[in-house]
């Protein structure tokens, strides 16, 4: 039987739930006890209000002044923590990577069977995808499983085959481009960095950016990093439910998502066909798509998974390495002295009768010196690309830190602490002995690190090694061949501007680049027109060319 309230209770019961609600209203977007500190927060907002949509690295820079090595912030109701001290990488990302490898619960893994390795927790699925990267782009395995001869003056001092070729090909392209046209540089180097990863990835090169498969994967990089960038729902995840439930036309996000599921299914399997299809036709020659497919591993990815760390791997290497080498160039026309010095090394060792080779590297200090300041001084990733996250509570220092925060390696920050001068592109803050090991960009003790533009931890970036070798190819023959300088008359170059976003480059500049000699642009144009002749109509490479350089040595 149902016994009939009395109005009065009915309008106290409305008041306990209005105020209970208000009291929830207003704590939601506070900080939770013992939080890390940081700026105060409104209610619901949390610190969102104080976010700027721009140049946020220098908001970040400027917490971190006054709050520490570890502040605390809500965005919405999530939490966001940015590190900015190496010895708090090396606490949490490194120490205590059994906690801290996950990523933030974001609204788009939802999409796509969260196939992307890079969004991915460090689950089972993660740690195959992982592993592909480890097992194929790691410089030493990849020695042994292709000798690559006959295209090379000392093959066997080489460790890296597809990635060799590429940039000894790309390169040279590279240089006659500017040679060609020295305006359009921003756009060489675009294509220079898509090739090697179109090579090393795929197994094909790219002659010429924004067409073909190359253009699809370039439009679906650009949907999924407007729709991984900042989105309301990932700062309150209660909305969520909502959002599952409404349609499209009232939640524009959700049919971005669903547009960028459509080209990924035609386009990844496109890309994984056109593999498969080099395989059966006999064409097995060296990619990370090939090696996947052919990998016999008992844990081997299935074909969807494949065609998804494919592509993502391609997403993952382009605009980082294009960024970083326009950082270069801008470095370059800012600190002549510096180029002027690395001029000298360049042809104190190498001399203008020949282009320097990846074997030259350990004799070129202050190139490689160059090369690890680029990243430092203009870091591509300002977050350290996806941030972290951990799996459970956790306390550091008597801070707590909440399951499932997300943890911000505040690159700009971390690369410009505990050093003279920071923002002066100095080489010299690099070692000739500390550059000589090819990994130290990524040297797993972070308080040894040159910068955090690759990150740190089990998510650090497995492209190291590529990036390492494309960024030395260009910037060491760029460098022997050119003079970079400002354009006189031309805007004011202003040396910190970057672009909006987490992933950076410096905003557009002018640059005059200039042969430094006669006989270097010979040796230009004839190292082009023979590499060439290993190319056929598509510019692509020859089949007599795989089977010299692949087929052929094998035997050996
Ligand atoms: C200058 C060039 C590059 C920079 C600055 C860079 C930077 C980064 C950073 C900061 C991360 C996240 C690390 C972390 O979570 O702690 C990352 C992840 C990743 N990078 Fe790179 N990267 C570069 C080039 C490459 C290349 C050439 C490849 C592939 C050939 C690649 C593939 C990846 C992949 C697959 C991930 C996701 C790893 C995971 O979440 O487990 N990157 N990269």
């Amino acid at each position: 039987m149902i016994s009939e309230a009395s109005p009065d209770f009915l309008w106290i019961a409305l008041v306990i739930c209005a105020l209970f609600l208000g009291f929830k209203i207003l704590r939601y977007g506070m900080r939770p006890k013992n939080f890390p500190p940081g700026p105060p927060t409104l209610p619901v907002l949390g610190n969102l209000h104080q976010m700027p949509l721009k140049d946020f690295h220098l908001r970040f820079k400027e917490w971190a002044d006054e709050y520490g090595p570890i502040v605390g912030l809500k965005a919405g109701g999530t939490n966001l923590i940015l590190i900015n001290d190496p010895d708090v990488v090396k606490a949490l990302i490194e120490k205590r990577s059994g906690i801290y490898s996950a990523r933030p619960d974001l609204f788009i893994r939802e999409f796509n069977n969260n196939l992307n390795i890079a969004f991915r927790d460090n689950d089972d699925t993660w740690r195959r995808q992982r592993k592909m990267y480890h097992l194929r782009l790691n410089v030493k395995v990849a020695n042994q499983y292709v000798p690559y001869q006959e295209c090379y003056h000392h093959p066997r001092e080489i460790a890296h085959h597809t990635n060799i070729i590429a940039k000894t090909f790309d390169s040279t392209q590279l240089l006659n481009d500017l040679l060609d046209n020295p305006q359009n540089f921003s756009r060489h180097l675009q294509r220079y960095t898509t090739s090697v990863a179109s090579t090393v990835l795929y197994g094909w090169r790219t002659a010429e950016g924004g067409r073909g498969y190359v253009k699809d994967l370039m439009n679906w990089m650009d949907k999924t990093s407007e729709a991984a960038n900042l989105q309301l729902i990932d700062f309150y995840p209660f909305l969520r439910s909502i959002y599952r439930f409404l349609p499209e036309s009232l939640v524009p996000f959700k049919r971005k998502l669903r547009e960028i599921k459509v080209i990924e299914n035609r386009l990844f399997f496109d890309l994984l066909e056109n593999a498969k299809e080099m395989i059966k036709n006999g064409k097995v020659y060296p990619s990370f798509i090939r090696d996947m497919l052919l990998s016999d591993d008992v844990d081997r990815l299935n074909e969807v998974e494949i065609a998804n760390n494919a592509a993502h791997g391609f997403g993952a290497a382009t605009d980082t390495q294009w960024n970083t080498s326009l950082g270069f160039i801008k470095a370059m026309i800012l600190y002549p002295e510096t180029q002027a010095e690395a001029h000298r090394e360049i042809d104190r060792v190498i001399g203008s009768g020949r282009l320097p080779q990846w074997e030259d590297r350990p004799n070129l200090p202050y190139v490689r010196a160059i090369i690890e300041e680029s990243p430092r001084w203009i870091p591509t990733t300002l977050s350290a690309a996806v941030p972290h996250s951990n799996s459970r509570d956790d306390e550091y220092n008597g801070y707590f830190i909440p399951k499932g925060s997300s943890l911000m390696m505040n690159v700009w920050t971390l690369n410009n602490t505990n050093r003279t001068n920071p923002r002066i592109f100095d080489p010299s803050r690099h070692s000739a002995e500390a550059t000589a090991l090819e990994s130290n960009g990524i040297n797993p003790n972070s308080s040894a690190r040159p910068h955090f533009t690759f990150g740190a931890g089990r998510g650090v970036c497995p492209g190291f090694h590529v990036a390492e070798r494309g960024l030395f190819m260009a910037i060491s023959k760029m460098l022997w061949a050119f003079k970079f300088e400002r354009i006189p008359g031309s805007e004011k170059i202003v040396q910190d501007a970057v672009t909006p976003g987490f992933i950076v480059r410096p905003v557009d500049y002018k640059c005059a680049i200039t042969p430094r000699d006669e006989k270097r642009v010979e040796i230009i144009r004839r190292e082009w027109q023979q590499a060439q002749e290993s190319l056929d109509a598509d510019e692509n490479f020859t089949e007599q060319f795989f089977q010299r350089a692949f087929v052929n040595n094998k035997k050996d």
